[in-house]
């Protein structure tokens, strides 16, 4: 088995038997281990091989050829081959997991969900969350305290996807054991299966599902499946309309494009990919800034020079903060959600230019953290720098050098919504406070090992005070 990538002429890093390359998996983060792999193999050509286990994989780091799997030949890598059991567990049958025509339909169905038009919309809703924030904050830090920013920026991005996604009002900043949060944070945190098991399935995800096993927890399931029926039985009971993610699914599911357990999907992964994604961004942000007090200066005159111009934090001013973004954008490259991007191939594909043929089934790795911290894109790429997404930069990078949201027709379909929310946030925090290290701050920071996304391993500590 370990001959393969030998035998097809391409460079790998040496397996160990039984982990391939993945033997230091339950120590160090999917982030760290693929900097490694990526460090020692960029300059062997465009892509090198990798095993998992016994399963080769390939790892692309060509910025052209990522674009081409990306765009061009996407009809080659249409899929992530994810485990899901849509028959054990219908809330399994999400959007980022289910493949081929199903989610080609589904995307379409689901794409006038995430318009501009639909964000001004829900923009009420984020607002009133951020008042919230901005209240609690107060509360909490009086004149000046140290606080866990982690903990209160997760509690906002829960309201937010709670409130547009489920339509329920979860005041977490009121009720931080909400049934709500704590199913939440048990999927990221505390994942129904082991490490063996999670391994068995990304190895042998057909014979996962002959043997009927499921991806959440019954209770989990159970809970974000009745929430959505509850939801949708009241609404419609009660003619409540809402400008919300879930008042749009209701919608398409009376009109018969989607059914009650797709619907239930389809909302609860809104909740997990928007929660997390958003949350350790602004988290993020706040550290760095919080050590950069000449760039927190400068997001916080952009922020108040908006507001001020546009009468408050209004939808109009949120989106005219192009220093704030460009924090945003910089936060994303040094700590993207998702650090290594994958797509399974979906019938033999030759690389072109080469003999190499990737064939069908396999998978292939896009190293989205290694690339985002390359100093042939990126000088000091450890060094956070918001100029480096000044639009003029930008221009002279090639668009792969920035996959925070992934790329190609199976981009972050909440891109526009996770970016609204990391400004309000963000922009909450920034024009009432200051932000600066204190003797509880993590440095440097470590990232847990647990989790798929890129998570702070521990919580982040930060002095606030009032401006
Ligand atoms: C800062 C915030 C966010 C980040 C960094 C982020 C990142 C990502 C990434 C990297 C992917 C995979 C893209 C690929 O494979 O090419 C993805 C997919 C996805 N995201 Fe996000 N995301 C964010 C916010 C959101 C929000 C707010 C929602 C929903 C409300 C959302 C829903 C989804 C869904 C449904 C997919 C799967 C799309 C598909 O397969 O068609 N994300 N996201």
């Amino acid at each position: 088995k370990y001959s393969y990538w030998a035998r097809q002429n391409v460079p790998f890093i040496e397996p160990q038997f039984p982990y391939g390359n993945f033997k230091d998996g339950n120590k160090t983060s999917i982030a760290d281990l693929s900097i490694q792999q990526y460090n020692a193999m960029k300059d062997c050509g465009s892509f090198f091989g990798l095993y998992f286990f016994l399963q080769p994989l390939l790892m692309i780091t060509d910025l052209d050829l990522i674009k081409t799997i990306f765009i061009k030949d996407f009809n080659y890598f249409p899929d992530r081959g994810i485990y899901h059991n849509e028959r054990d567990e219908p809330l399994s049958g999400h959007l980022f997991s289910i493949e081929g025509n199903k989610w080609r339909s589904l995307r379409t169905r689901l794409t006038p969900t995430f318009t501009s038009g639909k964000m001004k919309m829900m923009f009420p809703t984020l607002k009133a969350v951020g008042d919230n924030f901005a209240e609690y904050l107060t509360n909490m830090v009086g004149s000046g305290a140290e606080i866990e920013v982690k903990d209160g920026v997760a509690r906002f991005t829960t309201d937010v996807i709670g409130s547009c996604a489920f339509g329920i009002e979860c005041n977490t900043f009121l009720e931080p054991k909400s049934q709500f949060r704590e199913f939440g944070i048990q999927v990221f945190d505390d994942p129904l299966h082991s490490g063996m098991v999670r391994m068995f399935l990304r190895l042998f995800p057909e014979l996962g599902r002959k043997l009927r096993i499921k991806v959440f927890r019954e209770e989990a399931a159970k809970f974000f499946h009745k929430l959505v029926a509850d939801t949708i039985a009241y609404r419609e009971t009660n003619s409540v309309e809402r400008n919300d993610f879930m008042s749009l699914l209701i919608a398409m599911k009376n009109k018969g494009d989607l059914t009650l357990d797709e619907t239930a999907a389809q909302s609860f992964i809104f909740f997990l990919a928007g929660f997390e994604t958003s949350s350790s961004n602004q988290t993020y942000c706040l550290y760095e800034l919080a050590f950069k007090p000449e760039y927190q200066e400068k997001a916080r005159a952009c922020v108040l020079k908006a507001m001020e111009k546009h009468g408050g934090l209004t939808y109009e001013a949120v989106n005219d903060m192009q220093y704030l973004d460009q924090c945003i954008n910089e936060t994303l490259r040094l700590y993207p959600s998702v650090p290594v991007l994958e797509r399974k191939t979906f019938q033999n594909y030759r690389i072109p230019n080469t003999d190499v043929i990737i064939p069908k089934g396999m998978k292939v790795q896009i190293p989205v953290f290694a690339i985002q911290r390359d100093e042939q894109y990126y000088p000091n790429p450890t060094v956070f720098n918001p100029d480096r997404f000044h639009p003029d930069e930008m221009a002279k990078r090639h668009m792969c050098t920035f996959l925070s949201f992934g790329e190609g027709p199976r981009i972050c379909i909440g891109l526009r919504f996770g970016m609204l929310q990391s400004r309000v946030g963000l922009a909450t925090v920034l024009s009432k406070y200051r932000i600066s290290p204190c003797s509880r701050t993590a440095i440097p920071l470590e990232f847990s090992v647990r989790s798929g996304v890129l998570q702070p391993k521990e919580g982040l500590w930060l002095k606030v005070e009032p401006l």
